[in-house]
């Protein structure tokens, strides 16, 4: 089976519960466990300004699924959660990124793993090393040293 975690996002749509369903729905997602999640963090939008805060978490899953049929069954999640992309890093209901698979180096047109911009996002870092304080990048880069020179976007624990 496959090591995977998993980044959710919400900034919509009482964003902690759109990460709380999305968490129910991975769980039972046939050929994968949901191994463990972070707790929820809120921080001020990366990007544009103008759209309301974001509630982030990271997921470890263990899957048989392959990364394109995970990606597909993520896609499925956000649409069944009403995902509408009004503008590229515009406001969302849900989320879902692939962040790391195994230590594998995926490139494809619709998939690339590690996530692009998993070394500057502490919203990213932060909850997958709250799951695993010594994950690595495939190349061997600690996560930890990457949240060092991350920029601060002043996370704050969500309190449900
Ligand atoms: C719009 C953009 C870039 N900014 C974000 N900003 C924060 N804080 N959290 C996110 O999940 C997030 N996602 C994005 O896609």
């Amino acid at each position: 089976t496959n090591t995977v975690y998993i980044g959710l996002g919400s900034n919509l749509n009482e964003p902690a519960k759109q990460l709380e369903t999305a968490l129910r729905t991975l769980a039972e997602l046939p050929n994968c466990e949901l191994i463990r999640h972070s707790s929820f963090y809120c921080s001020k939008p990366v990007g544009p300004q103008d759209q309301p805060d974001f509630v982030n978490a990271a997921a470890q899953i263990s899957t048989t699924l392959s990364p394109e049929s995970l990606l597909k069954q993520l896609q499925l999640i956000e649409q069944g959660q009403g995902r509408i992309k009004k503008r590229h890093w515009g406001e969302r209901t849900i989320d879902l990124d692939i962040l790391l698979f195994n230590s594998d180096l995926i490139d494809l047109p619709e998939l690339s793993i590690p996530h692009k911009e998993i070394g500057n996002r502490d919203f990213v870092l932060k909850p997958l090393l709250e799951l695993d304080a010594n994950l690595a990048l495939p190349d061997g880069t600690s996560l930890h040293s990457l949240l060092q020179q991350c920029p601060d976007n002043r996370l704050q624990l969500h309190s449900s």
